[in-house]
């Protein structure tokens, strides 16, 4: 099967899933994911507004911004196929992108480089068991991450977040593909650096 391929069969496998199964696998990977050791040590944290199937993080990032300075992505408005961080605080205002997802009005101070956060949340659509990830196609995450692979920077550490029917026993991966050091899901935190 091809990446496209098995990215059709991963999607239609999640989209299947009922609303009550996808809020149960929210609060299980919720605590999984605030049970970490390495969130004791961070301060600022990548999330993502989830959209269709994906497993919900809202709960998530109004947990999350209790206790640390949140980040959300947005499609860079000038070099196309890369994110740019913002800070998310009470004068946020959102808009939709063209796919559809909130996103904060682009503010440059605002603006929150990699280096500056201690853990990056990633949407996925398929992993395997070396931590490879297939995502929704746009080559977003694989070009967030091409400096950190490189070790660019060396104290964020990117986490992948999926149901547990988005693992799969392999990934075809490409060149450009940033394997994660680490998926939670709501019944295992998968630790690929050891
Ligand atoms: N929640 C979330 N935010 C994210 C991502 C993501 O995967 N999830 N992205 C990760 O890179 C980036 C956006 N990339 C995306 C790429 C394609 C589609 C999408 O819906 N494409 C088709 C449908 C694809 C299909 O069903 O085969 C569409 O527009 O209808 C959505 C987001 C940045 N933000
Ligand atoms: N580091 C990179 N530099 C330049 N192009 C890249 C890079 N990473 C990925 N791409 C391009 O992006 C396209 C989509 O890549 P891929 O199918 O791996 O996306 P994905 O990982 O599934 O999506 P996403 O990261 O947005 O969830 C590819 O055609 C590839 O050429």
């Amino acid at each position: 099967m091809n990446r496209q391929q098995l990215r059709q069969q991963l999607l239609r496998q999640r989209g299947q899933l009922s609303t009550a199964e996808r809020e149960h696998a929210a609060s299980a990977l919720r605590r999984q994911l605030l049970a970490l050791p390495e969130l004791r040590q961070a301060n600022t944290i990548g999330s993502y507004h989830s959209i269709h199937a994906e497993l919900p993080t809202h709960e998530l990032n109004l947990e999350l911004i209790r206790n640390y300075q949140l980040a959300l992505p947005v499609l860079h408005p000038v070099v196309k196929g890369h994110l740019l961080f913002l800070r998310q605080h009470e004068r946020t205002i959102w808009r939709a992108n063209r796919f559809g997802i909130a996103e904060p009005t682009l503010r440059c101070p605002d603006i929150i480089p990699l280096q500056h956060m201690q853990i990056l949340l990633v949407p996925l659509v398929g992993f395997d068991a070396m931590g490879n990830r297939l995502g929704m196609g746009g080559g977003y995450y694989d070009r967030t991450l091409a400096s950190w692979r490189k070790g660019g920077y060396p104290n964020l550490l990117p986490v992948g977040l999926a149901y547990e029917c988005q693992q799969v026993e392999r990934i075809p991966c490409a060149a450009w593909d940033v394997p994660l050091p680490m998926v939670v899901t709501p019944a295992k935190v998968w630790d690929f650096r050891s």
